[in-house]
């Protein structure tokens, strides 16, 4: 299936609709933190790595945040706000020189583990569609 970047001007923030809670019901927890994990690897290995923690045990970290997220977000429990407090996601990337291109990077590590992934293609169209809106709020960089 076809997973298309939308092309947005920076600083918009296009209403966002949160994935099918069927995607969590689908992979399971341990799946939705198998996902984000394997999404990050692929990050560590990117040209936008060095936006990331450079050891393994805040690496480990950052994945256990982002997936007890996107299991929040998805219906299920609430471990991110238990963990981390509320989400406010675009205040937490501001330290985060987030650019046009480093969006797309982020992104199409996405679609790699996507056209991977086991799972019906609404659910994958779903889930894409959270992610292709919302990482728009989070570019604060113009592209240099
Ligand atoms: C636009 C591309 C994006 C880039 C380049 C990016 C980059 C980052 C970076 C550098 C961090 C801090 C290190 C870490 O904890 O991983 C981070 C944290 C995080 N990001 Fe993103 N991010 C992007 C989009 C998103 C989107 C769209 C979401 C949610 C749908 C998201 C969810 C998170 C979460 C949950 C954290 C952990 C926050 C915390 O624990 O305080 N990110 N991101």
């Amino acid at each position: 299936m076809q997973f298309t970047i939308t092309e947005a001007p920076m600083g918009i923030r296009p209403p966002v609709v949160k994935p099918d809670p069927k995607v969590l019901e689908f992979l399971g927890e341990e799946g939705m933190r198998k996902l984000i994990s394997d999404h990050y690897d692929l990050l560590r290995q990117s040209d936008i790595k060095g936006l990331f923690p450079p050891t393994d045990e805040g690496f480990a970290l950052a994945k256990q945040h982002s997936a007890d997220f996107f299991i929040q977000i998805c219906g299920g429990p609430d471990y991110f706000n238990q963990n981390r407090g509320a989400p406010m996601m675009v205040g937490r990337h501001q330290p985060f020189k987030i650019t046009p291109n480093a969006r797309k990077i982020w992104l199409e590590s996405y679609i790699i583990i996507l056209n991977k992934l086991d799972m019906p293609d609404d659910l994958k169209q779903s889930f894409w569609n959270y992610l292709d809106i919302f990482s728009i709020w989070m570019v604060n960089t113009p592209q240099d």
